[in-house]
């Protein structure tokens, strides 16, 4: 990436605005999973270490843009001061004169993290007047938020057009690094694993994927709707109608670029969306009326397990199954296993989405492959070759 980066400016006595993407799960005041918060500490440490005053900006959910205690960044805030030595302070607002006040008495070396940029709606509108307040809070900017660089707003982008140098950070360099080698550098074979409920969200990304790669595995949800576009019955299982002739084009194309394009061999199929429903294993043209598609069935986990296993560059980005009901798991955990393997092998492994690295943890493999991104949506638009606001808005080398 030839933008600049932390590593490129001296923060020593400076004001240090910083974009981070703090947007963690909360359940009754306490977070849940506080990755994106620890992904971001090596930026944070080396800014108070070096002796900056850092600023801390980010959402959290997606509010109606004004005030709303449910999405209040402080216990985001108090969770960071248990994580680093250096002084957090926090402000209610992210604007005007309660975090002016806040960040005048705060001390180089320290941290003030602002409330939630999204309880302002001028926010999301990327607003002149709005990024120009936010912009005077600091002598530089620095965009640590990767999963929020593929909104072009205020405190992601239009913050640029009033402070500058704007810089990335550690984590947003990390995660571009790993995506950009792995689409335009990738060791080989390179497979990309695409699963999950958002057929018309990915169906875009295979489309791109398909000039890059040497095979595309489909699981989980998206599988059926490349089914009817075969022709195979697919019972109540899930389905986009509206992309079933895009997936036939797909199902061309790939053919034409020579991409092994793997469906799964069979399914396990159940009588109601329940864990303790009736189930059974079925071969790909054998869905009947009554039953849906949970899972990927054995033989498919299998089959992509052994694909994946000798594969030098994988991206997996959506589970095989409905994975958080026990009995529909089977088939994300044996591609999470296969993803391990592969990595214990020398390959670069990148997962992307929620859902698909709650299911890594869920594996217990989260550190047994070489990166589980903080950003889903943005993760999938950099795969799909789409730029992000958030990285273009950065000062070039
Ligand atoms: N065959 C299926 N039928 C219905 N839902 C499925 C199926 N396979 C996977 N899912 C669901 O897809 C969801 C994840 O989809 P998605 O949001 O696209 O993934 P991610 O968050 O990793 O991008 C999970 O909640 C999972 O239960
Ligand atoms: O959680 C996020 O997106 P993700 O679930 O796609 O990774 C980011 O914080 C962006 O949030 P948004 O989709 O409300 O803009």
């Amino acid at each position: 990436m030839a933008k600049l980066t932390l590593n490129d400016i001296e923060v020593k006595v400076k004001k240090v605005l910083m974009r981070v993407d703090f947007n963690v799960p909360i359940e009754n005041g306490r977070i849940t999973d506080d990755n994106r918060i620890v992904q971001a500490l090596p930026s944070i440490n080396h800014v108070v270490e070096n002796g900056g005053l850092l600023v801390l900006t980010s959402h959290l959910g997606r509010p109606a843009g004004e005030y709303d205690p449910e999405f209040s960044l402080k216990p985001a805030a108090d969770h960071l001061a248990t994580l680093v030595d250096a002084k957090v302070h926090f402000a209610e607002d992210c604007i005007g004169e309660k975090a002016e006040s806040v960040i005048a008495a705060a001390e180089f070396g320290e941290i003030v993290v602002l409330e939630n940029v999204r309880f302002h709606a001028e926010e999301k509108q990327n607003d002149e007047e709005f990024s120009k307040k936010l912009a005077a809070h600091g002598d530089l900017f620095v965009n640590d938020a990767f999963g929020s660089s593929h909104r072009a707003h205020a405190s992601v982008a239009g913050v640029t057009r009033y402070l500058q140098p704007a810089v990335s950070g550690f984590l947003l360099e990390k995660e571009i690094k790993y995506l950009e080698e792995s689409i335009n550098d990738p060791d080989r074979p390179f497979v990309a694993i695409l699963g999950g409920a958002k057929v018309s969200d990915k169906i875009g990304v295979i489309e791109n994927l398909l000039t890059k790669v040497d095979s595309i595995i489909i699981g989980g949800g998206m599988t059926y709707t490349f089914y009817k576009a075969k022709g195979w019955p697919i019972g109540n299982s899930l389905v986009e109608e509206d992309k079933v002739e895009l997936a036939k084009e797909l199902l061309q194309k790939a053919e034409k670029a020579g991409v092994k394009f793997m469906l799964p061999l069979d399914s396990v199929v159940a009588k109601e969306f329940n864990n303790d429903a009736e189930h059974k294993v079925v071969d790909e043209d054998g869905i009947e009326e009554g039953w849906m598609a949970l899972d990927i069935g054995p033989q498919s986990a299998l089959s992509f397990g052994n694909v994946i296993k000798s594969a030098k560059t994988v991206v997996w980005n959506g589970p095989m199954g409905v994975f958080e009901m026990e009995n529909f798991a089977d088939g994300t955990f044996a591609v999470a296993e296969a993803l391990a393997e592969a990595t214990k092998f020398g390959g670069t492994t990148i997962i992307g989405g929620g859902d698909s690295a709650a299911a890594i943890k869920k594996a217990g493999l989260s550190d047994k492959v070489s990166h589980v991104s903080t950003g889903g949506g943005a993760s999938l638009e950099y795969l799909e070759g789409k730029e992000l606001p958030g990285v273009s808005a950065l000062t070039n080398k």
